[in-house]
């Protein structure tokens, strides 16, 4: 198994990233892209991701069994809303564990949510979906949708292994579609 890096991690803010330019893209334009709405009530933005992003969504969606589509659910965030899903869940995990540090804090956080200063979603470099049918309908994964590892006893973890073996299947499936586009997952999400 491989080592997992967080994005707390000193490794991650050492990469330089220089803009490239290329515009955000409204999803809901993307033939064949399935656009979630349940994040509307929060942001009226989760629907764009970079160009280049998007269309390689479209290629690995076609790369999916059929009866199966990506079902897209937030993807460009402001860093305003990226701040305040890391500061709720870092308040709440401080909450739960009075014993922990504040280093401790933080890196635990970034097991599910970014630190805002260097959170993919926020340059609309990084996408939340799960698969779903021709109708939109989830399948089951092995958690819910965008469950923090507390919620899901640690099931949200990509390897993890109290999740049944349709889930796992499900996961791999949709872990090759993406890796052929050179897009990889958060394992800890
Ligand atoms: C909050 C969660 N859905 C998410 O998007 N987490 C990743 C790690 C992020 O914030 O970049």
């Amino acid at each position: 198994m491989c080592e997992i890096v967080l994005m707390s991690d000193p490794r991650v803010t050492a990469v330089s990233i220089s803009e490239c330019g290329e515009t955000l893209s409204d999803l809901r334009r993307h033939e064949g892209l399935l656009v979630d709405p349940r994040k509307r009530s929060e942001s009226d933005t989760y629907f764009y991701l970079r160009q280049g992003l998007a269309d390689r969504l479209e290629e690995a969606e076609a790369l999916l069994p059929s009866g199966m589509r990506f079902l897209i659910v937030e993807g460009y965030r402001s860093l305003a809303l990226q701040r305040r899903y890391f500061d709720e869940y870092a308040s709440r995990l401080r909450t739960e564990n009075p014993d922990w540090d504040e280093q401790l804090v933080r890196s635990a956080t970034s097991r599910f949510v970014s630190p805002p200063e260097v959170a993919p979603h926020c340059m609309g470099a990084a996408v939340d979906l799960t698969l779903a049918d021709d109708d939109g309908n989830e399948f089951d994964l092995g958690t819910m949708m965008n469950a923090t590892p507390e919620e899901s006893t640690g099931a949200c973890y990509t390897h993890a292994p109290n999740i049944s073996n349709q889930a796992r299947e499900l996961r791999s499936i949709l872990g090759k579609a993406l890796n052929a586009v050179e897009l990889v997952n958060y394992p800890t999400e």
